[in-house]
Formats: structure tokens, C-alpha cells, sequence
């Protein structure tokens, strides 16, 4: 399986993102790609699992899964789909999160596609049994601990954005966003009761040495194949796991001397990406401020519905998701942007399957859909055509079916 990103430990360089190695025509742990020797031309096989979730999940993977797969087979590409439940549409089901069975069918899979949990009918569940729950258990059993946003202005939405023309026009940075480790999954936490009697709520900032090491050279290397710029984000002048987190980051920094390494406070990267958001080429931060940055950063690109992720791990599959949540607010009224979701797509042919070509004419297509004007509600703007989440995927996939083969 071809990776993506590439490391180096001790000099050698090894390659740490690739897809499963199970494959539609091979169950052992042979190479997932197999080349089907009967037909002609000769096609390569993917499982993929779908998570469609609750909310406005639904409606985007399936506008999503149509989009990859026209692609995909435009490429000699063959995708089995594997749909399962997750988050609140598996407790409704089987009354948990996230069923072992759902776990097997995304961890045996190539890629994993997941739309969005949570909502409103479950917020009042225990901690363990609230759909989010599921997502925290994927990534970490997935152990797909680097988690990539791009966020882009592309040229079509300048005003869409929620900042001037001026500031917004040309900003194109990524976000790599430590995914299985500090508050989120810190001990001690929990409600308990104190000495006093009095209810406290505990949740831990932890990073260990070497998550924090790995998390960086992965930002190393991406910002080594952009504009060699890093910039890490921490709380280094008050948390303790900050402290660490810069010194890690500050000792790799030798080992990539074509990377510009600076550092920022939270507070003032989420002031400086309202100021200046082009100053940034690469962010690399823990779970936390990365969630809440890359949530602030996708409104300078027009919405929040226009940011894919990339989840990857060492080993096994890549996890890819749309930014948003379930936005209870608009499901099901045929109003979600499935943009975000579609070029997650793009990112599992690049970053999961290896599939750059494919990728090329899921993110051509999308441009050409708004080059003709179709906007979501979100990214509207005056003198363009309003439609909804399904007419934007099919005229992305008109897009992706007149397009000429595209070139990487
Ligand atoms: N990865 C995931 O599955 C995530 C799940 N959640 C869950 O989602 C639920 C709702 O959370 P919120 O805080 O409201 O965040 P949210 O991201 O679901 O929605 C925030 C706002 O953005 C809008 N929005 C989101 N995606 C959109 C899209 N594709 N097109 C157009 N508008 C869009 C929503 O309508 C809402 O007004 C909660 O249960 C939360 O826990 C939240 C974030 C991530
Ligand atoms: C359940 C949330 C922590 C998920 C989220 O907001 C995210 O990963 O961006
Ligand atoms: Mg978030």
C-alpha cells in the first residue's frame, strides 16, 4: 500500500500512513490492493466502511459515497461499501455507541468514511453511553493519532468568508491536530465527590514524550512538503503538558533544518488567525486547541461545512470525516453543505488509499460545481444558484463525470 507521508526514525526512512491490509478478494494479510485478473481493464478493490451517524450524517455520506465512487471507478477503481451503524443510531439500535461489530467492519476495511454523531436525543445519556463516545473510541482503537484540517479560501468562496476579502484571499493552511491523546482521554477524570462533600469535575491534560514526538514529525513533514513553515500552538506559559509539548517540538526542530519553527500561545493563535490568517503554513497542536482552532479557522474559508480531516495512524486504516458535528439544527431538511464531507473523500483516496488521481477529480469537481455558481445555504452568497445538500452532489458529480482524466 502506497503511504502518504513519510518519517524517519534513527535516519531510516519508514513509511507510517497506509490503508488495512485486508482487500473485497483477499481476507488474509496480503497487500489490499488486488488486481482482478479476469477483467479489462484490470481494476483494484477497496473495502470501505461507511459511518453515516445521526444528524446531518446521513445526508452527507450519502451524497459523499455516490461522489467516490464515480471517481473511483473513472480510476479502474472498485469499492465495496460496508455501511454500519455508529453514535446515536447504534444505541437506537443495539443500545451502545459503538458495537463491536461496526468496530471489526471499519478496522478490517481499507478507509473509513464517517458522516457526524450526536444530538440532541441523547444528550442527556451517561458519559458512556452518549454517541460521541463512539468517535473517541474509534480513534483511539484505530490509534489514529494525527489528525489533518486543511483549511483553503479557495478563490470562489473569498466571500463567503466571515473576514475581508483583503485577510481571507489566498489563506491555505493545515491544521495537524494530535488526536488520541490529552484531555480527551487524560486520567484521572470523572465526576466525584470531594472531601468537602462537593461535586468536582476532573479531566486531565497528559501528553507523554512520545506522543508528542510523533505527532511533531508528522507536522514536520507536512510542513517540509509546503511552505516549510511550522508553527506549534500550546500553553507552554501556564500547563504543564505545554511545558513538555515545547520542548519535544524545539528538540526535533535539528532534525528538519528546512522548516521554519516558531511557537504561539493559544489565545493569541486564535486572535492571530482572525488578524492574519495567512501567517500560518502549518499549525501542529494537542487534541483540544486543535479542535477548537480548526472550528475558527474553517469560518475564514466560508464555512464550517467545507473542512475535511484526514485521521492516521501508523498502521490500519485511515479515518476521514467532515470537521462539523451532526448539526442537529438543520437535519434532515436537506440544507447541510456536503462539501466537507465530499473532499474527505478526496483526502481517503490521497492520504488512505494512495489514489492521488482520484482524489484530483473529486477536489476538480468541486471546484468546477462552484466555478457554476451552486452554493449551500452556509456559503451563499448574492448572484449564485441556492440548492440543497443533494442537488450540490449531483452537480459535483456532473462535474466528475465530464471531466477529462486528470493528471497528478
Ligand atoms: N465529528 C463529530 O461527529 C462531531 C460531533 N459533534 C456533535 O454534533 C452535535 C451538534 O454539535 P454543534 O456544536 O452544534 O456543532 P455542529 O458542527 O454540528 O454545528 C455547528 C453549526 O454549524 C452548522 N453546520 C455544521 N455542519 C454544517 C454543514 N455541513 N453545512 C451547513 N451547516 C453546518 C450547524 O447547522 C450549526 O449551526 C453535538 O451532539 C456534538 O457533540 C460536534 C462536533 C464534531
Ligand atoms: C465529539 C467532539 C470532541 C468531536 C469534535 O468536535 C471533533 O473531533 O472535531
Ligand atoms: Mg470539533
Amino acid at each position: 500500500m502506497a503511504a502518504v507521508i513519510q518519517t524517519k526514525i534513527h535516519q531510516n526512512p519508514i513509511k507510517i500512513f497506509h490503508g488495512s491490509s485486508r482487500s473485497l478478494t483477499n481476507q488474509s494479510r496480503a497487500p489490499s490492493r488486488i488486481m482482478c485478473a479476469a477483467a479489462s481493464p484490470a481494476k483494484k478493490r477497496f473495502n470501505i466502511a461507511l459511518l453515516p451517524g445521526d444528524g446531518i450524517g446521513p445526508e452527507v455520506i450519502s451524497v459523499a459515497k455516490n461522489v467516490l465512487q464515480l471517481a473511483g471507478s473513472l480510476e479502474g477503481l472498485e469499492f465495496n461499501f460496508q455501511e454500519m451503524p455508529v453514535g446515536g443510531a447504534a444505541l437506537d439500535l443495539v443500545g451502545v455507541p459503538m458495537p463491536e461489530d461496526t468496530f471489526s467492519v471499519a478496522k478490517n476495511s481499507d478507509a473509513i468514511l464517517l458522516g457526524a454523531i450526536g444530538g440532541y436525543k441523547w444528550d442527556k445519556n451517561e458519559k458512556h453511553l452518549r454517541p460521541e463516545m463512539a468517535l473517541f473510541y474509534l480513534r483511539r482503537d484505530l490509534k489514529v493519532f494525527a489528525n489533518l484540517r486543511p483549511a483553503t479560501v479557495l478563490p470562489q468562496l473569498v466571500d463567503a468568508s466571515s473576514l475581508k476579502r483583503e485577510i481571507a484571499e489566498g489563506v491555505d493552511m493545515m491544521i495537524v491536530r494530535e488526536l488520541t491523546g490529552g484531555i480527551y482521554f487524560g486520567e484521572p477524570r470523572g465526576i466525584k465527590i470531594s472531601e468537602n462533600g462537593e461535586e468536582v469535575g476532573i479531566s486531565t491534560e497528559i501528553y507523554a514524550a512520545h506522543e508528542i514526538d510523533r505527532i511533531a514529525r508528522v507536522a514536520f513533514e507536512t510542513a517540509r512538503k509546503r511552505r516549510g513553515k511550522l508553527c506549534s500552538v500550546d500553553k507552554a506559559n501556564v500547563l504543564d503538558a505545554s511545558i513538555l509539548w515545547r520542548k519535544r517540538v524545539t528538540a526535533l526542530a535539528s532534525e528538519y533544518p528546512d522548516v521554519e519553527l516558531s511557537h504561539m500561545y493559544v489565545d493569541n493563535a486564535a486572535m492571530q488567525l482572525i488578524r492574519d490568517p495567512k501567517q500560518f503554513d502549518t499549525i501542529v497542536t494537542n487534541n483540544i486547541f486543535g479542535d477548537i482552532l480548526s472550528d475558527e479557522a474553517s469560518m475564514i474559508t466560508g464555512s464550517i461545512g467545507m473542512l475535511p480531516s484526514a485521521s492516521l495512524g501508523a498502521s490500519g486504516p485511515g479515518l476521514f470525516e467532515p470537521i462539523h458535528g451532526s448539526a442537529p439544527d438543520i437535519a434532515g431538511q436537506d440544507k447541510a453543505n456536503p462539501l466537507a464531507t465530499i473532499l474527505s473523500a478526496a483526502m481517503l483516496l490521497k492520504y488512505g488509499l494512495g489514489e492521488e488521481k482520484a482524489a484530483k477529480r473529486i477536489e476538480d469537481a468541486v471546484l468546477d460545481a462552484l466555478n457554476k455558481g451552486f452554493r449551500t445555504g452556509d456559503i451563499y452568497s448574492p448572484g449564485n444558484k441556492l440548492v440543497g445538500c443533494k442537488e450540490m452532489g449531483e452537480e459535483v458529480l456532473k462535474s466528475v463525470d465530464s471531466k477529462v482524466a486528470a493528471t497528478v
